[in-house]
């Protein structure tokens, strides 16, 4: 056959092993941030019907699963807490409670389980009985009074043992704003991970779920997350975040997104993070069950495809199965 200058592509893909040795991209536990939900009581574990196979757990429960990710190499934790009803409110105050769910979970992975890294998720949506990621005002979102209280919110859970705060609600100044907090009070070496490029996505229904905010939410959250048609409006964002004082980005979702993902990491010298969201969780779940596709060979496949794209890492519902099986 007369092959254009001879070459048969498929000759390195032939073996196992020279498919090995030509792989471009890695997936290791490294690579893989797992996000809990954190509920109050004590051996308390709940189900979340849209999200088959995960359960809210109660702090004493989050340690053991801190304990297990350790031992599986993960390297960090992302905590997000289901606030009791009652500690709901227009203001938010229970953000910035020293004593708060998330804090509590905090201190207590933070001194069982010392060598894992804690991401704290910094956001009204989980404290705020209008669901929205920002204080509202006549249906505003109001910014710089948001800002506010999660400079608040970002000291009590630095506190508490958070090593890195992650800003998820897509204010502006957000970023500059908590780093002076921070270092005014001493927790210079305190990372932000900021939640960059953060789209108003539908993938995020089992969160909401989750976290018990989908039942309140009125409206939806298109005056600050970022319209879906858009990519170079998420390179200004990113940029603005670096130079606000961000340690490292993040893109949400994540494999509807990856287009962002790789044009940020071509553009940005700085870690990027994509966050495998719960929608997308939900729709392997749910296509598995339904025996449509190989639940575990389309697990590795989508978190590849974040390393592929250039991403640092994944947050991702599997980090935990998907570290031990590698590490197996
Ligand atoms: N700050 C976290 C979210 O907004 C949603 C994540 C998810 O849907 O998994
Ligand atoms: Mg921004």
């Amino acid at each position: 056959m007369d092959f254009l200058g001879g070459r048969r592509l498929r000759r390195s893909r032939r073996t196992a092993w020279s498919r090995a040795m030509v792989r471009e991209s890695l997936l290791t536990p490294s690579d893989l941030i797992w996000p809990l939900f954190v509920i109050d009581g004590h051996n308390e574990k709940t189900q979340i019907r849209t999200m088959p196979g995960v359960e809210r757990l109660s702090v004493d429960l989050c340690v053991e699963a801190a304990k297990a990710a350790r031992d599986a190499g993960i390297p960090a934790l992302a905590l997000f807490p289901n606030t009791p009803d009652h500690l709901r409110s227009t203001n938010g105050a229970e953000a910035y409670n020293p004593d708060n769910l998330m804090c509590r979970a905090l201190s207590a992975i933070k001194s069982a389980v010392p060598g894992i890294g804690l991401i704290a998720d910094v956001a009204l949506d989980e404290y705020s009985s209008d669901g929205q990621d920002g204080l509202v005002r006549n249906g505003e979102i109001l910014n710089d009074e948001t800002v506010a209280v999660m400079i608040r919110s970002a000291l009590v859970q630095s506190k508490a043992g958070a090593d890195i705060i992650a800003p998820s609600d897509m204010m502006d100044g957000r970023v500059a704003a908590i780093r002076d907090a921070l270092d005014g009070e001493g927790f210079e070496q305190t990372q932000i991970m900021a939640y960059a490029a953060k789209y108003a996505s539908f993938y995020y229904g089992p969160f909401r779920e989750a976290v018990g905010t989908g039942s309140r939410l009125v409206g939806d959250k298109r005056t600050y997350q970022m319209d879906y048609a858009n990519s170079d409006e998420a390179m200004r964002e990113i940029e603005q975040d670096i130079a606000e004082g961000a340690d490292s980005v993040m893109v949400k979702p994540g494999l509807p997104y990856l287009d962002i993902v790789r044009r940020a990491k071509d553009s940005f010298n700085i870690p990027i993070y994509a966050y495998q969201v719960s929608g997308e969780y939900a729709m392997i779940e749910m296509a598995a069950a339904a025996g449509a596709i190989d639940r575990y060979g389309a697990i590795l496949e989508s978190l590849w495809a974040f390393k592929r794209a250039g991403a640092s890492g994944v947050l991702t519902y599997y980090a935990l199965e998907v570290a031990r099986k590698l590490g197996a």
